[in-house]
């Protein structure tokens, strides 16, 4: 049975996370995303004007899928398309021979700019992969029969290096037990109820946080207005209509966030919620939480992922996730 791990680099601010994955022989760095289920490349196959500074995965080793084509748009509106290769993919050591590798022939700019990221690694439920005519599994599903255990474990760290595992649970990365709670899956997500909440550890607050799912791919935490609103009249911070967002004090007295799941507390340092000054050496931060006002339901991105330990588990029919305090 295969087990591996592999390391995630976090961007500036943890904008995002990057992973080397080797395909075919070209090594890339992609952003390993719970909330989609393309992996996809720049390529040999992409716009120089598009791919400067990137590296591209060539798919002259790859098999082409004839006809086959795929197009992504991700929930901060940036996209990607293009056609479909089948290639050995190899993440920490675990082996794919044959996954749908979606060569980029064309990505929005955003994609085209930040030049650390050469793709993505899609890690929610395949049911939500774009390509057509036939839809095809996510690296985690092409491997989960030849894993020791089905599941894989996120491991991200405020402005350090972290990591993902595939097959296996690594218990020195947390503290204290595991609290698994039930995934819907319908929506193609991993989607969890989160239940009440606290600022700074004033367990006067009342209320839910409701339906969330668990992004690694989205860099803030995404919550109902009305805790939204709660966290900042706590923290001394506003909404900015200019920024299009809450800003709060850098200066480090943000509170704390804590919310519960499956009746355990997460609480969320007051130091990764003062997310990133609005320009270099601005005293004014824009806020790691922000509302989820349209969306339907909460994000946990990388804000809150990085405060604990997941695990994405099917290991047991149906899908759950766990967390625990790191
Ligand atoms: O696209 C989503 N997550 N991944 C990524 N974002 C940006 C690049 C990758 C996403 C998924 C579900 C919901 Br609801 C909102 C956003």
């Amino acid at each position: 049975a295969q087990s591996g791990e592999v390391a995630a680099d976090p961007q500036q601010y943890d904008q995002a996370y990057l992973s080397p994955v080797t395909i075919g022989n070209s090594e890339l760095m992609l952003d390993f995303d719970t909330g989609s289920a393309d992996l996809w490349a720049f390529s040999n196959e992409t716009p120089a004007s598009q791919s400067q500074g990137h590296e591209r995965y060539d798919s002259a080793t790859g098999t082409e899928l004839d006809g086959y084509s795929w197009s992504i748009t991700y929930g901060d509106q940036s996209g990607a398309g293009g056609n479909v290769y089948t290639d050995k993919v190899v993440v920490g050591g675990v082996t794919a021979t044959r996954q749908a590798v979606e060569a980029a022939t064309s990505v929005s700019a955003s994609f085209s700019q930040n030049i650390d990221s050469d793709g993505l690694l899609g890690l929610a439920f395949s049911s939500i992969n774009t390509v057509q005519p036939r839809q095809q599994t996510t690296f985690f599903d092409t491997v989960r029969p030849t894993l020791a255990k089905a599941l894989f474990t996120c491991d991200l760290r405020q402005g350090d290096a972290g990591s993902y595992t595939f097959g296996y649970i690594d218990s020195s990365k947390y503290q204290g037990t595991v609290t698994y709670v039930p995934v819907d899956d319908s929506q193609g997500f991993w989607q969890f109820t989160a239940g009440g909440y606290s600022v700074g550890g004033d367990n006067a607050t009342s209320g839910s946080v409701g339906t969330a799912i668990a992004d690694t791919g989205t860099s803030l935490l995404y919550l109902p207005a009305a805790v939204t609103k709660a966290y900042y009249e706590q923290a001394g911070g506003r909404y900015d209509n200019q920024q299009g967002g809450y800003t709060l004090p850098c200066n480090g007295g943000a509170p704390d966030f804590s919310v519960a799941i499956g009746g355990k507390t997460f609480t969320v340092p007051g130091s990764y919620i003062a997310y990133a000054p609005l320009t270099t050496g601005s005293s004014t931060c824009f806020g790691g939480i922000q509302p989820d006002t349209g969306i339907g339901f909460s994000i946990f991105g990388d804000v809150f992922l990085k405060a604990v330990y997941a695990i994405f588990d099917v290991s047991q029919g149906s899908p759950r996730l766990g967390f625990a305090a790191q």
